[in-house]
């Protein structure tokens, strides 16, 4: 259980804007020390400077970088550890980037390997537990990735290593991937207008609200939250899963 932010090292990709944006925001409010990661160099330094004004210039560090790209990627990480040797949270805006980005952090961050242990926490969407007609290729890689890290929270050894697990599947949020969502690309748009979608997006902030109940867990190992403007769940993977992991334990 993290308590007290103001000792930990809080590591995030995809944090110039956005969700990603007010997830650092919502750590550097607790005292945490934040890195973050974006390939948008220019709104990442802006937003670092911003929060360097809020909170303290020793607080918060921006990195330019892709989580598509391999070997930065393993250097961030590792000098993210070796700078401040202990927790460590990831988010990642693509799947290449999620399974990457979670096996680096894991690799560094693992008791037995010398690591100080920590929680990744990935970023699914609603669409990771259900089906979207309009958006198949997006709800299959939500899904992947929830599926991915509830998995990696099954293995037994994972008290024994130190790290925990857990993904957060946000509803429809008021940023630019549904601000300025490329209805070409959505299929059977006309089931969705702008209008029906602007009404259902909640402020950042409400999921922010949910990923901090998530990171204060006493035992976030598997936990998956759902928030939207009207719900706020941890869900039981048996419900998406059919109650059965593979293999069973019997
Ligand atoms: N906005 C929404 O309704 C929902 C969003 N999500 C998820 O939340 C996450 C953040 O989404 P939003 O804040 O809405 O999007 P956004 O488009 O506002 O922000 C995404 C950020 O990721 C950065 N980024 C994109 N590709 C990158 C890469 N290869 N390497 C490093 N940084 C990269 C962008 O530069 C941008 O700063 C995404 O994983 C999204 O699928 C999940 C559910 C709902
Ligand atoms: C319970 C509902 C929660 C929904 C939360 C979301 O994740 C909202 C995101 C909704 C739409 C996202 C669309 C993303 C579209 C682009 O990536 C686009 O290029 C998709 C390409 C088409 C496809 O996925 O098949």
């Amino acid at each position: 259980m993290p308590g007290n932010l103001k000792t930990k090292k809080v590591f995030l990709t995809g944090g110039a804007q956005g969700l990603g944006k007010s997830y650092v925001d919502g750590f550097l409010a607790e005292g945490a020390t934040v890195v973050f990661g974006d390939i948008n160099g220019t709104v990442g330094a802006a937003t670092e400077k911003e929060f360097a004004e809020k909170y303290g210039k020793h607080k918060v560090k921006f990195i330019k970088f892709d989580v598509t790209d391999g070997p930065k990627f393993e250097v961030v990480v590792v000098a993210v550890e070796v700078v401040v040797k202990c927790m460590c949270f990831q988010f990642h805006t693509s799947q290449t980037g999620v399974v990457r980005g979670t096996f680096l952090a894991y690799k560094h961050m693992r008791k037995d390997k010398g690591g100080k242990g920590g929680r990744i926490i990935n970023i699914s969407s609603g669409f990771g537990l259900e089906n979207a007609l309009l958006v198949p290729v997006y709800c299959g890689t939500k899904h992947a990735i929830r599926a991915f890290t509830s998995s990696l929270a099954l293995a037994p050894d994972v008290k024994q290593l130190g790290i925990e697990f857990g993904v957060v599947c946000p509803g429809p949020t008021d940023t630019d991937l549904l601000r300025h969502l490329d209805h070409t690309k959505v299929r059977h748009a006309h089931l969705i207008t702008p209008d029906k979608l602007a009404a259902l997006m909640s402020p950042v902030d409400r999921i922010r609200c949910g990923l901090m109940k998530l990171v204060h867990l006493e035992e976030m190992n598997g936990a998956v939250l759902y928030v939207d403007r009207n719900e706020m769940n941890f869900y039981k993977m048996e419900k998406v899963n059919l109650g059965e992991n593979w293999p069973r334990q019997d």
